[in-house]
This record gives C-alpha cells, sequence and structure tokens, in this order.
C-alpha cells in the first residue's frame, strides 16, 4: 500500500434490516432503553445517552435480516478522499455518497471492504441533545454510548492485518500453541476496542455492543427482560469476560442480532499498551468466572449485505474453530492441571 489509511476515530454506527420494525422497536426502546432520534414507516435512528451524532444504530425493516452498514467515523472531512484513494488502492467496491444518503450523517464513503463487509467512513453528522445528564429520562438500564463491533471472519491473521493498515492496534487476542489465532480485539479509540476479530465463517456479524457505566445497569436489563418473560433472549452472561476485564450480557433481537451490553473494560492509549494474549485453552480467557460459552454463541452470527443489499456469501474458517477444542472447557473444566482428571464439572458437553 502506498497510499495512507484515513485518520479513523472509532467505531460510530451501524445498520441492521430487521423483519419487524415494531417488534424490534420495543426491544431496542423499551428494553435497552435506547434513544429515538428519528423514526418512519421504514426505519429508527436510535443513540445512547451519552451521544450527541444523530444515531449510533438504524434498525430498518427489510425482508432478510442482516447487517447492511458498519460505520467509522474519521477526523475529518479531508479524511473521506484519503479514504477513498486507499480502498481504490486495495482494489475493493468504492462509493461515494452524498450528505443525506443516511439521515443525519453528511458526505460518506462506503466499500466493500477486504474481508467482504459493507463499510462507511464519515464525518459530518447532524448533532442532536446529548442525555449525558438528562437522568430524567434515563432509565435503570441506561446506555452510555456504543463500544464496538464483534465480526466473524475465517482468516483472523490476514484480518489484522488489514485492520492495522488502517492504523488500529491489537489489545488482546486468542491464540494456541501452535500458532492458530482465534480472535483479536482492535481499536483506534483508547478502549480494548472498536473492532474484534472472530474466527469463524464470514462475513458475519456477530455483536454489536453498546457500553454501560455500571454493572447494575446490566443486571437490570436480565431483571427486566424476566418481568416482561423474554429471559430467553439472554444467550451469555451476566458475567466478567476474560479478555477485556468487561462485565457483560448478550441479547438476542427478535431477528436473532447479536448485542452485548458492556461495562469496566481498561485505557489503552500509551503507545506501549502492553498487549494481552491468551491461550485457548486457558477456560477463564472468555469467562473470569462461571459461565460457559454456550454453543449457539460460537456457530451462530449475522448476514452481511454488499452495497445493493444483496447478501454476502460467506466463507467457512478453515483452522481449528474454538469451539471445536474448548467448549467443554468453557467454564465446565478445571483451571489447574492437576484437576484435569476429574474432568468437566458437568461431564461432556458437546
Ligand atoms: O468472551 S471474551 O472474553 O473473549 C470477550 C471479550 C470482550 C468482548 O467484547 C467480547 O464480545 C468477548
Ligand atoms: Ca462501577
Ligand atoms: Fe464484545
Amino acid at each position: 500500500m502506498t497510499t495512507t489509511p484515513p485518520d479513523v476515530i472509532r467505531c460510530a454506527y451501524a445498520e441492521l434490516i430487521v423483519s419487524d420494525l415494531k417488534t424490534s422497536r420495543e426491544f431496542y426502546v423499551d428494553i435497552l432503553g435506547l434513544v429515538v432520534t428519528y423514526e418512519d414507516d421504514e426505519a429508527v435512528y436510535l443513540r445512547a445517552f451519552e451521544e450527541y451524532l444523530h444515531h449510533s444504530l438504524i434498525i430498518r425493516k427489510g425482508a432478510e435480516p442482516a447487517l447492511s452498514v458498519l460505520a467509522y467515523r474519521v477526523r475529518g472531512e479531508a479524511e473521506l478522499d484519503v479514504a477513498e484513494a486507499y480502498y481504490r488502492e486495495l482494489g475493493v467496491e468504492v462509493r461515494r455518497v452524498p450528505a443525506g444518503t443516511t439521515r443525519g450523517i453528511g458526505e460518506a464513503v462506503r466499500v466493500v471492504d477486504p474481508l467482504g463487509f459493507p463499510i462507511e467512513f464519515f464525518y459530518e453528522a447532524e448533532h442532536v441533545e446529548r442525555f449525558t445528564q438528562r437522568y430524567d429520562v434515563h432509565g435503570p438500564g441506561a446506555l452510555a454510548r456504543l463500544d464496538h463491533f464483534n465480526v466473524n471472519t475465517p482468516d483472523v491473521p490476514a484480518a489484522r492485518k488489514y485492520y492495522e493498515g488502517l492504523g488500529f492496534r491489537v489489545s488482546e487476542d486468542i491464540v494456541d500453541d501452535e500458532g492458530t489465532v482465534y480472535a483479536a480485539w482492535m481499536f483506534r479509540k483508547p478502549t480494548v476496542h472498536d473492532v474484534a476479530l472472530t474466527g469463524g465463517a464470514g462475513p458475519r456479524l456477530h455483536h454489536i455492543a453498546f457500553a454501560t457505566h455500571e454493572r447494575h445497569q446490566i443486571l437490570h436489563i436480565c431483571d427486566h427482560l424476566g418481568a416482561v418473560r423474554k429471559s430467553d433472549q439472554i444467550e451469555r452472561g451476566p458475567g466478567r469476560h476474560g479478555v477485556s476485564n468487561a462485565f457483560y450480557l448478550y441479547v438476542r433481537d427478535p431477528d436473532g442480532h447479536r448485542i452485548e451490553i458492556y461495562t469496566h473494560d481498561y485505557y489503552t492509549g500509551d503507545p506501549d499498551n502492553p498487549v494481552i494474549s491468551w491461550d485457548v485453552h486457558d477456560n477463564q480467557r472468555r469467562d473470569w468466572w462461571g459461565n460457559p460459552v454456550v454453543p449457539s454463541w460460537y456457530t451462530e452470527a449475522s448476514r452481511v449485505l454488499d452495497l445493493d443489499g444483496k447478501l454476502q456469501p460467506v466463507e467457512e474458517r478453515t483452522e481449528t474453530k474454538e469451539m471445536d477444542v474448548t467448549i467443554g472447557a468453557d467454564g465446565f473444566s478445571y483451571t489447574r492441571a492437576a484437576g484435569a482428571e476429574q474432568g468437566f464439572k458437568l461431564g461432556e458437553q458437546v
């Protein structure tokens, strides 16, 4: 690559296609508590309480539940030309779209990146009221901001190289002693990640994560789901991650799109931030204590669309799959080699 990459600030918004706008609105607004910036019959534009850009999530009615865009904010309008040149040199599909193509967003560059994802780079966006201290409208489960995207891609080292080319740095990864890389967390904003690369068939969206400030807000969302008899929408957690140290919860929306609610990761902004590398057989890597990683978390993810709204084909992962080497160890086994002969707490799981 001769051209410089666009100066990405952070992950900024996503658009999910949902099959029933009303049902999805109930999930994202009534249960998760996101703020509606604008809505019409086609789409609902949502933001979290600390956000002052028009939206960080759009849910749009459509026949095929899928991801239609992952958007990164760049540091200024001038970065759009840089993005256009960078991706043209990469030889992928590049489009320049005028301001207002997406409500609330200025001129943007849209690409299908080398991993097959629909990605948008923008700077200009409409400012709306920032609800940081509007405690009169915060619910007990108030979400503060969008935190990261997690994507399934078959070749994690190749994906890591692509994102390093964009100036992202690795904070943590999961590897084995043969050198297989199962996952990597990468950042531009000084937290653990803006994007996580999870080895698996892809391009698929594994999840979108929002951050809260307090663990009790995550616990409230669990209690709320129980109260509306939708506790089965909780897929994994609540718990404490090993990687990232975040307290977390994964919920599935009415179409199965996975949303993580996440708090308490750590600052990564110094140039010498130490990379943490986990062994795939360390069963505290994904859960620092307690919960096993359920199989659906390893296998299920959302399809993604190309720039014309057509489903992108999915390529299978050829390297070892994490679920094949660890599912029994995920919270079911004993961490000390000496305990290994006891096998798994709950026996063989799958
Ligand atoms: O399950 S992991 O501890 O590896 C993990 C860490 C951070 C995340 O955002 C995540 O989705 C998953
Ligand atoms: Ca706290
Ligand atoms: Fe996550």
